[in-house]
């Protein structure tokens, strides 16, 4: 293990970072927006009309699901690494077991069905010319079909042959040209054998993406892509998901066949999937639905006056008085030129660095933890407010995020961050009026610049940039605007963060995560063009509960809406690996926006369906449950019969029995395969997140993988309970030690459920391989007895907690501001340079 140990930052080098491809920026592949008013979109329509074109083949062999683990064991290494029916390139989980593929997706969450839906919705053109998904999926098999029919294969030989479903949101950079030289490279290399219908599958599909391309309109968001990885890794330059089902089918021994279904760019042409139609919150939808952050004029905000210490200084101030407004956390800082203050923004930042080379890391966990905290000992000269980890501190604040970085970035990457693009329409965003903005700005300019853009007031530094509150010129819209110093970034090899962060931004279409509008780059910045949240950070808003902890009932709603923005980014193959209040933005209707991925891992995930579990196949958590303890006489213990439970039974209430016996009857009976989409094989060695929130397995350099969000999402939950983390030193070092080594304890105050501190239990524990959702993901969590009741699909039309206090937020405008953005700059450079110094 190598680490350098620079005077005010250091790092962890992770040098695979370093060799992630830039994608091409410029694919720009959106459609107009439609909206199908009156379309009432059914969901399982959709799955019915896929699996209608599946049962087609099937019907006479059925279905085989396979089953991870086989019956005798579930081993987690198997279900790490599922093996398959059937030769080991097919798709699938191990031994198989018959089951209806329908029966099992009926099994599936709504939330997972609906991502799938999405994503076939995309597919769905407005104009009608573009066969849905599930229509080309079923076109295709019937293709196939008469095709092997043809050939004069029996239907029913070929046992243990399996056809590949792939539903692949390939990387939305990729061209034409790449698809098609990957799919029969990889019908070269015998990866994946490339039927004859196959191709004219990918052939039409990047027909629609040049198609899109040649519309001149915003970027795609996915695009289509053989994607056949057997082992879950972390990969640099892509970010693909695919789905396969393995099904028995029609071809002889040794003949596959791989039908591959894509979801078409991010086209505007989505039904809406927003729910505001259906959404029964009218106390909040109609009044903030409508503004779409349209400008209002509010008086200016005198405040703005600092420079960015001062602002710090004062936001730390409040934070340390508990007198915390937003207005306190707005860096408004007149007369510094947004350059210097970029260049200054990091290294006084609340965001630590290490520098460091773990990639090798020496196993000796000790030396590592020391090296670690010589760092941090270096590090918590700088400011002796290190100690303390309010948010808006200085770097040293134990809460602040460890980034890695790449170590070879390369001079043109600045280049690649070139040009403005649009991302394209998000179906949950489609009717948000910032899209059409956008277009048309972009129309009105022939591209975006900073120059389009009023700033009005700065929102935040982080580690890589500064966010601004923006005005997009003649729209009175509003936007997040993050401005990255690309000198700044080269110079401190912040590059690839800040490159991660875009692209993960770019293929975000989910209601609890940022809408990336549009991006672009000068000589001297890079932007990201962001959706804005007025309401402030859960941590500034814990601050200001009464015991500065929220009732359980409110953690009950943000740890479910970050619990489905977590399994959404698992999904997409992103380990989000920063979870804190901090980075929990909350929108304007009240509901969260997980913000700020420079330090996210992608991956590759393959996603499996895993046999329900069956009381002989259960692997029991070590830990996370009260009747693994023997002290246990909780009366709320609902656990599974076939464990010996502690005193449960004479104390459950008949209720809570009967509850019991239905829950027992239902893992019992029939139980349904579950879709697992899940990165459990990713493996990283960067050291990277903030350290109240670093899991134990990072700590002690023994590589991590999607666990990580798991662990941090269990501090997460603690804190907003109780209003600490739970592993808290009076400095980094013994905070880290705590983590590794100290057992959890909860406070006695303030009282916290059974069933909270029961899946607190469950996330922190400390070997990843027991840690509740390191198998299944956020399905498990989902399911923990503490989320009872909760309505997941429709929890975005739910009544927040709190609603933001608009008179907090700021959307002031700056006279100073507003006058200079009329003048005439005589240069490019000159004009955002002068309308940054404003701040
Ligand atoms: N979309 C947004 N709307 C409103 N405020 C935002 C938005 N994004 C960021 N901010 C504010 O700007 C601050 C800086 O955000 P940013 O994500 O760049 O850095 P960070 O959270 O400090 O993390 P890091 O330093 O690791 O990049 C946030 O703390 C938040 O207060």
């Amino acid at each position: 293990m190598g680490m350098d140990v620079l005077p005010t930052t250091s790092e962890i080098v992770e040098s695979t970072e370093d060799t992630e491809s830039e994608p091409d920026m410029s694919l720009k592949a959106g459609k107009q927006s439609v909206l199908k008013v009156g379309n009432k979109y059914s969901i399982e329509d959709d799955i019915n009309r896929l699996f209608e074109a599946i049962d087609i083949r099937t019907s006479t062999k059925g279905l085989r699901l396979v089953h991870e683990g086989g019956r005798d064991s579930l081993r987690k290494k198997a279900m790490k690494r599922p093996m398959r029916n059937g030769s080991p390139q097919t798709s699938g989980i191990g031994i198989a077991e018959p089951v209806s593929l329908k029966q099992a997706l009926r099994g599936l969450c709504i939330s997972q069905a609906s991502e799938m839906a999405a994503m076939k919705r995309l597919s769905k053109q407005a104009s009608s010319s573009r066969p849905s998904e599930a229509g080309t999926i079923k076109r295709l098999y019937r293709e196939v079909v008469v095709d092997a029919n043809a050939s004069g294969l029996p239907l029913n030989e070929g046992n243990g042959n399996l056809v590949e479903i792939s539903l692949v949101p390939e990387q939305i950079t990729a061209s034409t040209s790449e698809k098609e030289l990957e799919a029969s490279q990889r019908a070269k290399d015998g990866v994946l054998p490339v039927h004859d219908h196959v191709v004219p599958l990918v052939t039409e599909f990047n027909s629609e993406i040049s198609q899109a391309r040649s519309d001149g309109l915003e970027s795609a968001g996915c695009s289509s892509a053989m994607h056949t990885s057997e082992n879950l890794k972390e990969v640099d330059g892509t970010a693909s998901v695919s789905l396969k089902f393995s099904v028995e089918t029609l071809f002889p021994q040794g003949q596959k066949s791989h039908l591959h279904s894509t979801c078409l760019p991010s086209s505007s042409s989505a039904v809406s999937l927003s729910s505001s139609s259906t959404c029964s919150s009218p106390r909040f939808m109609p009044i903030f639905r409508g503004k779409n952050f349209i400008r209002k004029k509010v008086k200016k905000d005198s405040s703005s006056s600092n420079s960015l210490n001062e602002c710090n200084e004062k936001t730390d101030r409040s934070l340390d008085s508990g007198l915390i407004n937003s207005d306190s956390r707005m860096c408004d800082c007149h007369a510094v030129s947004l350059r210097q203050e970029i260049m200054k923004a990091s290294p006084h930042s609340r965001s630590t660095e290490f520098i460091s080379n773990i990639v090798d890391s020496s196993p000796n966990n000790l030396d590592y933890i020391s090296n670690c905290n010589k760092m941090k000992s270096v590090l918590s000269k700088v400011d002796e407010k290190s100690r303390s980890r309010e948010k808006g501190e200085f770097s040293q604040s134990s809460k602040s995020s460890i980034g890695d970085y790449s170590s070879s970035v390369s001079t043109s990457e600045g280049s690649n961050l070139s040009g403005s693009s649009c991302s394209g329409t998000r179906p949950h965003m489609s009717r948000d009026l910032r899209w059409e903005a956008i277009r048309q700005s972009q129309k009105q300019y022939g591209g975006l610049s900073l120059k389009h853009f009023k700033l009005i007031k700065k929102l935040g530094c982080g580690d890589i940039g500064s966010i601004y509150l923006a005005e997009l010129t003649g729209t009175n819209c509003l936007f997040a605007l993050k401005v990255m110093d690309n000198e700044f970034l080269a110079s401190r090899k912040k590059m690839s963060r800040a490159r991660t962060e875009k692209e993960i931004m770019q293929m975000l279409d989910h209601p609890f995560l940022p809408t990336l509008y549009a991006h672009f780059v000068s000589d001297k910045f890079s932007c990201l063009v962001m959706e804005y949240c007025p309401g402030g950070d859960l941590h500034m808003s814990r601050q200001k509960q009464p015991g500065r902890c929220f009732s359980e009932q409110a953690v009950r709603f943000y740890v479910a809406e970050v619990l489905l923005a977590l399994e959404y980014l698992h999904m997409l193959g992103v380990i989000y690996r920063d979870l804190k209040p901090e980075n929990i933005l909350v929108r304007e209707d009240g509901h969260i926006m997980l913000s700020d991925f420079d330090l996210s891992l992608r991956c590759t995930v393959n996603p499996i369906l895993v046999q329900s579990s069956s009381p002989d196949t259960e692997p029991v958590k070590k830990t996370s449950s009260p009747c693994s303890e023997s002290s246990c006489i909780d009366p709320f213990c609902l656990h599974p019969a076939w464990q010996v439970s502690c005193f449960t039974p004479r104390l459950l209430s008949v209720a809570v029995k009967s509850r019991k016996l239905r829950s027992d009857l239902a893992s019992q009976v029939n139980p349904l395969p579950q879709l697992v989409v899940e990165p459990t094989g990713a493996r990283s060695n960067s050291f990277v997140g903030t350290h109240e929130y670093l899991a134990p397995e990072m700590i002690k350099g023994e590589g991590h993988g999607s666990a990580v969000d798991w662990w941090t999402f269990g501090i997460f939950l603690f804190e907003l309970l109780y209003g600490r983390t739970p592993f808290k030193g009076s400095g980094n070092e013994e905070t880290l030690t705590n983590v590794v080594s100290r057992s959890l304890k909860f406070p006695s105050s303030p009282i916290v459920s059974f069933h909270a501190r029961d899946l607190i239990r469950g996330l922190l524990i400390k070997e990843p391989e027991n840690r509740l959702g390191s198998a299944k993901g956020a399905a498990e969590i989902r399911q923990h007895p503490f989320f009872e009741g909760l309505n997941w699909p429709l929890i975005r039309c739910s009544v927040p907690p709190e609603l933001p206090k608009f008179c907090n937020v700021g959307i002031g405008v700056s006279s100073y501001n507003k006058d200079n953005t009329t003048k005439s700059k005589e240069s490019r450079s000159t004009e955002e340079d002068n309308q940054l110094e404003m701040f």
